[in-house]
């Protein structure tokens, strides 16, 4: 006798079944690349993805939010093999809950108008049909080709950490730009003198472009711990000293925080990249990416770099540095910074 269903919060392992599922239940289109929607669902309100499991398989799935105005349903599935057991009615239930929890006052889904068995089943859960039309505008073609980058396709990364490069590498690629390595053409060291990352990334861009001659990319990032008024914040990595190493730094950010309760750890972490074209280049463009989170009484964690094996990430239950790099790149302040960035850059 299979064991009874059970409702949670989806998880990164689960990515694989649920795509699979979807697809059984005809849910997938071209234009919409089921791997980056659930990145973008991990990104707001994470903790509205539902699944279904039984005998530790996944059978269903839900994606619920509220925008302010209206809760939302998406991607209701349930496994074809389970229909008519009430599957459904729980995903949703799980649905409304979670909306109503946010303090939603009404739930809206979207129906293809060819669909009238879901239209059945909504209509048997209290939905009705709204005298609305539906409108639509694509902001971001998913499932078209990439469009041609209007740059020279290599592009000066003025920075010396490997790990920032290797992050700013797999999100440029599939727009086919490749990044080469400030120190290809100088050894000079920039003094990131700014008050703001915005202010450092300029210096190390313009610097970067000047002695290389290419469109140049910077990364300033940092740590910003709200007990500690922000700190380390643009100073992140020489916070325990000129060139401190990142234990060190960790460690000095446990001691100043020992002591202090989970509710007063909040953390986020900002990402700021500038974009130049050449070295005069009087429009720069500008992008700020920020990642909130709390940080850890003890590390956890061997991916990544930095602060993350102290930054957990409450949407994940883990800390960045337990995360895969792929999917740290898909939620983390770099990876938020680059896809604004990327939207500005003309198609
Ligand atoms: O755990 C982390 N995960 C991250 O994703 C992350 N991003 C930034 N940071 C911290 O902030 C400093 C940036 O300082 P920063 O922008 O000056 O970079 P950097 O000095 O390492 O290289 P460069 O680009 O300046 O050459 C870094 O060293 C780190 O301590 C991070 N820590
Ligand atoms: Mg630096």
């Amino acid at each position: 006798m299979p064991e009874a269903v059970q409702i949670r919060r989806f998880v990164p392992d689960d990515a694989g079944a649920v795509i699979a599922l979807w697809q059984a239940c005809g849910l997938t289109r071209p234009w919409n690349d089921p791997q980056r929607d659930i990145a973008r669902k991990l990104a707001q309100q994470a903790e509205g993805f539902l699944v279904a499991v039984q005998d530790a398989r996944i059978v269903g799935s839900v994606m619920a939010g509220y925008d302010g105005h209206r809760g939302w349903v998406n991607y209701l599935a349930a496994d074809p093999a389970l229909r008519h057991q009430g599957l459904g009615r729980q995903l949703m239930a799980a649905a409304e809950a979670y909306v109503a929890s946010l303090g939603a006052p009404k739930m809206n889904l979207q129906l293809r108008e060819d669909n009238t068995g879901a239209a059945l089943f909504y209509e048997r859960l209290g939905y009705r049909r709204d005298a609305v039309l539906s409108y639509g505008k694509r902001l971001v073609l998913d499932g078209a080709a990439p469009p041609p980058a209007p740059l020279a396709q290599t592009l000066v990364l003025a920075s010396r950490n490997q790990k920032k490069l290797a992050e700013l590498q797999a999100l440029l690629a599939p727009r086919g730009y490749a990044l080469r390595l400030v120190s290809e053409f100088s050894d000079e060291d920039v003094e990131e003198t700014g008050e703001s990352f915005i202010e450092n990334a300029l210096l190390k861009a313009r610097h970067a472009a000047r002695v290389s001659g290419l469109p140049a990319l910077a990364d300033d990032s940092g740590l910003e711990v709200a007990a500690l008024g922000g700190a380390p914040g643009v100073r992140s990595a020489r916070y325990a000293a000129e060139r401190a190493s990142d234990a060190a730094n960790n460690e000095k950010l446990l001691h100043a925080l020992a002591g202090l309760p989970e509710a007063q750890r909040s953390a986020r972490f900002v990402s700021v990249l500038v974009l130049l074209r050449h070295a005069q280049d009087p429009v720069p463009l500008i992008a700020q990416g920020f990642w909130p989170g709390r940080i850890l009484e003890a590390a956890q964690g061997a991916n990544g770099f930095g602060y993350d094996p102290l930054f957990y990430v409450p949407e994940l239950a883990r800390s960045a540095a337990e995360l895969p790099a792929e999917l740290k790149n898909r939620v983390s302040h770099r990876a938020r910074a680059m896809h604004s960035l990327l939207r500005q850059l003309p198609a």
